[in-house]
């Protein structure tokens, strides 16, 4: 038996994160009761709850423990309760502010095409099968971090949100994903706007240089608007995907639906320091509160907290085969539902994979 303590940081936040949270802490006892080791759970307020109760979206608090703990499991921020908020005092601030902090610039956004899903799909079944890509999103610079500003004009408004990257920022995203893909033994596609944006062209020079240091990884180079439309088309073409912090955001909730339903995907946020792992839905106010919210993206995202923080990938390896069984024994959330389906409650399913979790 091996006697480590994991110190994690859960972040809750708003609408379904509590509910994918709870199931995610129930795993992580699962997983550590089988593996014989300790967890000391600290949970903190993070997003619209910290508003509600610190009055800003990411207290101090939040952070500091954050920064001294092994890794960070959060759910989602975010609700129409705090849309008419400024940007800077917003729930969304708070992820912001926290990947920021934590230096997570590397987004992993791996989506699988679960073969009990594939009818589950919009598209066809012989387009998605087969499908097992990753998305490495650069997560701390680009669109979403750049300047921003207002500023009155004409009677109106003028409005400025920049998209800023240096040559390091790109760098070490574009190396991180072709030693991804090079481990994955797989081709990159960098996906940038080069025919509009000088960041872009920026972008593609980095990886023209950074490629050479990788004679062995097939890569090439991808406007964003035409991957958007490749990955419905012929989403079996891609390997690894690197991109940008905004065109990452929109094309992996698109690459969701090659799965079934944007509850399926789990994420890994890394940097220097402790990882950050969130499912990469938002906080689904629609159905919050009601055990409809699919948790298995969250279980997922505790697979690779394990994989990338804890150094147990049998773990992520174990969660990823209790899902599959899970699914093939007919389990169904009401996001992945077709017509004649039981469904399953957010509590039913973590419990249908616990049970089916083998960990020697
Ligand atoms: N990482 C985060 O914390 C994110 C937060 N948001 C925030 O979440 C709020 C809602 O944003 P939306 O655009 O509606 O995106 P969303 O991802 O929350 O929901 C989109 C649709 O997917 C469904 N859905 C999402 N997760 C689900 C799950 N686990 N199980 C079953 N169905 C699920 C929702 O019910 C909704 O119909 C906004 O305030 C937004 O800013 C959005 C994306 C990411
Ligand atoms: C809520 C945003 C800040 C982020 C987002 O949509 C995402 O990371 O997927
Ligand atoms: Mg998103």
């Amino acid at each position: 038996m091996s006697e480590k303590v994991y110190r994690l940081v859960l972040l809750p936040g708003d609408g379904i994160g509590p509910e994918v949270v709870q199931a995610g802490r129930r795993l992580i006892e699962a997983v550590a009761g089988a593996l014989g080791h300790e967890v000391i759970f600290e949970e903190h307020a993070i997003g619209g709850a910290a508003i509600e109760a610190f009055g800003e979206p990411l207290p101090e608090g939040t952070l500091k423990a954050a920064r001294e703990a092994d890794a960070v499991l959060l759910g989602a921020v975010g609700g129409p309760k705090w849309d008419r908020l400024g940007g800077d005092r917003r729930p969304e601030a708070g992820l912001l502010g926290i990947r920021k902090a934590l230096g997570v610039y590397a987004n992993l956004r791996p989506v699988r095409a679960y073969t009990p899903l594939l009818g589950a799909s919009p598209l066809r079944r012989e387009k998605v099968e087969g499908v097992d890509l990753l998305i490495v999103r650069e997560l701390t610079g680009g669109l979403y971090f750049g300047p921003k500003r207002r500023e009155p004009i004409d009677g109106g408004t003028r409005v400025v949100d920049e998209l800023v990257y240096t040559t390091a920022e790109i760098e070490r995203i574009v190396r991180l994903g072709f030693d991804a893909a090079r481990k994955a033994g797989k081709a990159l596609t960098s996906v940038d706007k080069a025919n509009v944006l000088e960041s872009s062209r920026h972008w593609r020079e980095v990886v023209e240089r950074v490629a050479t240091d990788y004679p062995d990884v097939a890569f090439g180079h991808m406007l964003v608007d035409n991957c958007a439309m490749q990955l419905v088309r012929s989403p079996n073409q891609f390997g690894v995907i690197v991109t940008e912090n905004m065109f990452g955001d929109i094309l992996s909730d698109e690459a969701a639906v090659l799965t079934g339903s944007i509850g399926m995907l789990p994420s890994a946020s890394l940097g220097d320091g402790p990882g950050l792992y969130e499912p990469v839905h938002g906080s689904a106010p629609d159905i919050a509160g009601q055990g409809l919210a699919n948790p298995l993206g969250t279980m997922l995202s505790v697979g690779l907290m394990y994989r990338f923080s804890l150094n147990e990938p049998r773990a992520d390896q174990a969660i990823v085969r209790a899902v599959d069984r899970v699914l093939e024994e007919g389990y169904r959330t009401a996001d992945l539902a077709g017509p004649g389906d039981r469904i399953s409650r957010t509590e039913e399913i973590t419990e249908a994979v616990l049970e089916r979790l083998e960990l020697e």
